[in-house]
């Protein structure tokens, strides 16, 4: 994305933002409330459009796009949102068979088998397959979530605040099968964070967004080197010293 400035109203979200994510990278957006990181993810995949500025996606302009152009980009890509998002009305395997019945890119037999597949795939067992999302805890919500994200089988995953609401064991297992999935499937990851735990097992480079811009987008180590009072809070305070800690196997 290039010059990117947002408006809602009189609020001035982004003024100028340059960003360019390489295949392969887990790129995690970091920055304070409000600083518009669920935003930028929005304009990647074209949910929303910015004032100013261009985004193009797998080298394209996804808005200028018509509309079978426009669905095979939405094809290549498949988003967690916050919370889940599962329809509440669906069954599980009617969740994850959602975009697949949306695409027409299979029939019946082939959709029930990928649904299969897709549960296998984010380690829940065959009988959730029933299971209606009420029924489900906070970490089954997500990995139903992401076997739907998956089931077009994508290039490019964005995840906004993935273990958000997960307790740590439940974080650490799902940060486990993402980074599993990343590597096994060859994944683009874009995700919105302010976990440091999440972020110093999953990120090849962090961008920081602050003050309207990109205030830095880095490896976490050099990260870590830069000078702002927003960098040093988030990753120098308490709970960032020691998910930094444990993130380097120190006890
Ligand atoms: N559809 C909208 N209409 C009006 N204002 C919006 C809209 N979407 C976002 N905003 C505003 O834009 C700013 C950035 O919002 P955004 O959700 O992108 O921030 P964020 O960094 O993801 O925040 P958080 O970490 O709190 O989720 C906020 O001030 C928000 O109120």
């Amino acid at each position: 994305m290039r010059g990117i400035v947002t408006r809602f109203g009189s609020n001035l979200v982004h003024d100028g933002i340059d960003l360019a994510i390489a295949a392969g990278e887990i790129v995690a957006l970091v920055g304070g409330s409000g600083s518009g990181k669920t935003t930028l993810l929005r304009h990647i995949i074209g949910l929303t459009r910015p004032a100013a500025g261009s985004v193009a996606l797998f080298g394209e302009d996804l808005l200028a796009a018509d509309g079978a152009r426009r669905a095979a980009l939405q094809r290549r890509f498949g988003v967690l949102f916050q919370q889940g998002a599962l329809f509440s009305a669906f069954n599980v395997a009617d969740n994850i068979a959602f975009p697949l019945r949306e695409s027409r890119v299979a029939n019946a037999a082939e959709i029930r088998d990928l649904v299969a597949l897709k549960l296998a795939m984010v380690e829940l067992e065959p009988e959730h397959a029933l299971l209606m999302p009420a029924e489900l805890s906070g970490g089954m919500v997500k990995r139903v979530a992401l076997a739907r994200a998956l089931a077009l089988e994508p290039e490019l995953l964005l995840l906004d605040e993935p273990t958000a609401g997960l307790d740590p064991d439940r974080s650490a297992a799902f940060v486990q099968l993402i980074r599993t999935l990343q590597r096994r499937l060859g994944l683009t990851v874009v995700l919105v964070t302010h976990d440091v735990d999440t972020l110093a097992a999953l990120a090849t480079r962090v961008a920081v967004l602050g003050e309207r811009r990109i205030l830095s987008y880095a490896s976490l180590q050099d990260t870590l080197a830069v000078e702002h009072p927003f960098i040093r809070r988030f990753f120098h305070g308490e709970h960032g010293r020691r998910a930094l800690a444990r993130a380097n196997g120190e006890p």
